[in-house]
């Protein structure tokens, strides 16, 4: 494999990653040129939302191509390109072999929640202090328990009781905290999210861990559940905060997580006329939110 790389204004990054394509590299990725640098600019975007820009102010493409002959050809089409003027060819390098796999699995070790609580991927062997255990791969949807918002709303599942309760995990993503409330004991889970991408991979990693549950878009999640799982982020939860609290039963529990240490008044305001949220946890600037629901609530 061939690496073409180059620089270019943000404005140009829409533009060449199409000739690109349309010049047959295998793939196109493109970061911020000023990474790791004073200049690096971060660049958010909600889940399921489209990215805010297409690039950075300075971005650096590499796109990957079989051969070195067409890496060449691309390279000497797109300066021939008036879109290409501000850009500047970077080089063109031959890629080293590599195990992929290998590389990948590496990098992902077994994640502790509690002592006795592990997210474990398949190809590692679960420690043994391990009494529960999730079995999860990386894959295309968020959760595998390397973020702190994953790991505090498991860890509340392991240290509140949700045994035979009517669970709702919305904005499931790979399903790892429905999974977590059913090895917890809970017995009627819905699991449920706006990416149906997500729904796939609930489905499959409920069944590699041997768990049932209900994954569904949205529209699945109906009627009260004992608890309310949510973790996405402050804006959406905010939007979401009638629609959520409709679905805790009185003397219910709501958790939520997404959060910034700094975002905890704006929630609470947010969710207020329903339920009084305090913070629970915290790790790494992230914060926890519980609020039991009063029991004369409807
Ligand atoms: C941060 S991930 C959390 C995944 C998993 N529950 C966890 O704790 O690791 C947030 C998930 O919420 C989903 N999501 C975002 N906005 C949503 C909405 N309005 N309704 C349902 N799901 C939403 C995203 O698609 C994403 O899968």
């Amino acid at each position: 494999m061939f690496e073409l790389s180059l620089r270019c204004p943000e404005d140009r990054v829409d533009v060449l990653s199409d000739a690109l394509d349309a010049l047959d590299a295998l793939s196109v990725s493109v970061e911020d040129a000023d990474a790791q640098t004073p200049a690096e600019q971060a660049l958010f975007g909600e889940p399921g939302m489209p990215p805010p820009k297409d690039g950075w102010q300075r971005s650096r493409m590499v796109a990957l191509f079989a051969q070195e002959s067409g890496a060449q050809e691309a390279s000497a089409l797109l300066q021939a390109q008036d879109f290409f003027e501000g850009c500047r060819l970077l080089g063109i390098q031959a890629i080293a072999e590599q195990d992929w796999v290998r590389l990948t699995q590496s990098q992902f070790a077994p994640v502790e929640v509690t002592p006795e609580f592990w997210i474990v991927p398949t190809w590692h062997e679960p420690p043994a202090q391990a009494h529960q255990i999730i079995r999860l791969d990386p894959g295309l949807a968020f959760g595998t328990g390397t973020h702190p918002t994953t790991r505090m709303c498991l860890r509340w599942i392991a240290r509140n009781n949700v045994k035979d309760q009517r669970v709702l995990d919305y904005g499931c993503g790979s399903g790892i905290l429905a999974i977590g409330a059913a090895k917890y004991g809970a017995t009627r889970i819905d699991a449920v999210d706006i990416d149906e991408a997500a729904v796939t991979s609930t489905v499959l990693n409920a069944e590699a861990n041997h768990v049932v549950l209900t994954a569904g878009l949205p529209e699945q999640a109906q009627g009260l559940y004992q608890t309310v799982l949510a973790n996405i982020l402050a804006t959406p939860l905010k939007v979401l905060a009638p629609l959520l609290c409709s679905h805790v039963e009185a003397g219910g529990a709501l958790v939520l997580a997404g959060i910034l240490e700094r975002q905890a008044d704006e929630l609470k305001a947010a969710y207020a006329p329903w339920v009084q949220l305090e913070v629970a946890d915290s790790e790494d600037g992230w914060i926890l939110m519980t609020a039991q629901k009063p029991a004369s609530a409807a």
